[in-house]
């Protein structure tokens, strides 16, 4: 279970421009699940998401996964929490010019000493369940957008990470692609992976492999159903 206890995040605290981004949000999220944050754009979404996934700090308020309290944690051992606990997609996906996609998806990788050739094989069998082991070699620069996507989603699956964060995961994917990318989430749930996700898309929203939708506005929970 993550639990939030009245999570409060501003930006520009105490300066002009303040921004109350999340607003004394108290939530449970359970494990093994599939959860979707919905809501209008600039209604905390991806700033929760970056709190449960240890990259922001709240400016108040109590985060615990598994009952471990996360949101006291020092900045060293919060990476390792963010290292070890979550795999993430952002909408800025971050992949590496200049390498390839496999070199891209198997760089999470690297700081955990695995055997190489065991994380290769993973990355392109990962590669391969998202229709995309035929550009394994290319440079990630000559991806198209719903490529980048889903080479992003490869990599954030290649540590095998419980929690699986995702920020509008199927925003540039077709009926296809989001189809074939539900199926993963199902069956990493299947595995007992908890994925939690922000989306704008009714065909996730609905879909059969979600377990709760949440909806925010102005920083607020305003509405959950399961
Ligand atoms: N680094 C930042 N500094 C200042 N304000 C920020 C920062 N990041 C986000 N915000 C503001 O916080 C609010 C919530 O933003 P957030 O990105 O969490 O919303 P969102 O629901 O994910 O939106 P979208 O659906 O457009 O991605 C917005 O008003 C945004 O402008």
């Amino acid at each position: 279970m993550i639990s939030l206890h009245a999570v409060t995040k501003l930006y520009n605290e105490g300066r002009p421009g303040e921004v109350r981004a999340v607003d004394n949000v108290s939530l449970e999220i359970e494990r093994d699940a599939v959860t979707v944050f919905k809501g209008p754009s600039g209604s905390g979404k991806t700033t929760l998401l970056s709190i449960i996934g240890c990259m922001a700090r709240p400016s108040a308020g109590r985060v615990l996964i598994d009952g471990r309290l996360v949101s006291g944690l020092p900045e060293r051992f919060l990476t390792e929490e963010r290292r070890s606990t979550f795999g993430f997609v952002f909408q800025r996906f971050n992949l590496i010019r200049g390498l390839s996609l496999l070199e891209n998806v198997t760089l999470p990788a690297a700081p955990l000493g695995e055997d190489p050739r065991e994380v290769e094989a993973r990355a392109l069998a990962r590669l391969e369940a998202l229709g995309l082991a035929g550009k394994a070699a290319m440079p990630v620069e000559y991806l198209s957008g719903g490529e980048t996507q889903r080479a992003a989603i490869a990599r954030a699956l290649i540590n095998d990470a419980p929690i699986l964060i995702a920020d509008e995961p199927t925003a540039n994917l077709d009926t296809e692609l989001t189809h074939r990318f539900l199926d993963i989430v199902g069956a990493l749930r299947d595995e007992g992976r908890t994925v939690i996700m922000t989306s704008h898309d009714p065909r996730i929203w609905q879909a059969d492999h979600v377990n709760a939708v949440i909806s925010m506005q102005d920083g607020r929970i305003v509405g959950e159903y399961a």
